[in-house]
């Protein structure tokens, strides 16, 4: 809005109009490398962290008064100092790391922690895991976000990049047709996608990994048996057998691209193709996203997830 002179009133106001809402700030990026070599075994753990306070900041964005504001810089080697006594699983060391933190400083009552896990594997030589050389795998990355809000620490987990195909038990028809409509339905079609998950908890007591190891096993072993009429179903009884295996996951929420594989028409070329090659179009691709969870699970917090406030 604007004033008849062409001033904005928040710019005349006076200061007592405007205030500071809802923020949170720190340091991302944190690449820590942690090696576990007490045997010759040696065990690679390999996170990126993002550390967010929340708390009372108020006199430090509105005066410059910095006594409050424990530097962002502070907070990466917190980080650091910390993965010294090891890591275990990305959620635990973020449950560390929010403790630190909302016991150090009492004008810090909560945050946001999150961390992505990229996993090593073991070469092999001649068939035997060598001990301290690792090769990446490049597949999907592990994610978790810790929040600690009055209520206490809210943990979420998950994984992104999980690119999974199937070359057939896919199916797409008995979709509305208007003068818009091109696509041909199918009986038999690839289906593939990145499937990008998170999943929230409702205890800070768990053994995470073995959790998270058994979702991925969910996810994958549902994407390659449900017989798939549109990858919506797919994603639901995804969610829908994770949160059946699991009674400490509250809800879970998938984006998952379909990734469109066009069956090429070889007929100007005199040649048939019974669904064997494709066109792999990297774009416009569908993009199905959606959450499956307990009919009394509440929707709060999940804002925070994505990254701001
Ligand atoms: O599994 C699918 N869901 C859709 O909503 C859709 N839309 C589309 O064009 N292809 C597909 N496939």
């Amino acid at each position: 809005m604007t004033t008849p002179s062409g001033a904005n009133p928040a710019d005349t106001a006076p200061d007592g109009k405007i205030v500071l809402g809802k923020n949170q700030y720190g340091k991302a990026g944190n690449h820590v490398v942690r090696i576990t070599r007490d045997t010759a075994r040696h065990e690679i753990e390999d996170l990126t962290v993002i550390s967010q306070l929340r708390g009372d900041f108020e006199s430090c964005h509105t005066e410059g008064d910095n006594s409050h504001c424990v530097a962002t810089d502070t907070q990466k080697n917190t980080i650091f100092s910390l993965a010294r006594d090891g890591v275990g699983s990305p959620e635990a060391f973020l449950l560390r790391l929010g403790k630190h933190f909302t016991t150090s400083f009492e004008w810090v009552s909560g945050g946001r922690w999150a961390a992505e896990q990229f996993t090593w594997q073991r070469i092999k030589v001649d068939g035997k895991e060598h001990n301290h050389a690792f090769v990446q795998n490049r597949t999907e990355t592990r994610t978790a976000v810790l929040l600690i809000d009055k209520d206490g620490p809210h943990l979420f987990a998950g994984l992104k990049d999980l690119t999974v195909l199937k070359s057939t038990g896919s199916e797409f028809h008995g979709f509305p047709q208007d003068k818009y409509t091109t696509l041909v339905e199918t009986s038999d079609r690839i289906l593939s996608t990145d499937v990008a998950a998170r999943w929230r908890y409702n205890t800070a007591e768990l053994d995470f990994n073995a959790v998270y190891a058994d979702v991925r096993r969910i996810l994958l072993e549902t994407f390659a048996s449900v017989h798939s009429l549109a990858l919506q179903q797919t994603l639901f009884q995804m969610g829908k057998n994770v949160l059946q295996a699991h009674r400490n996951i509250v809800d879970i929420r998938f984006s998952m691209p379909n990734k469109h594989h066009f069956v090429v028409d070889l007929a100007h070329f005199g040649q048939d193709n019974p669904n064997v090659v494709f066109w792999a179009a990297d774009r416009p691709f569908g993009l199905i996203e959606g959450t499956v969870k307990r009919d009394d699970a509440a929707d709060d917090l999940w804002e925070s997830v994505a990254g701001f406030c």
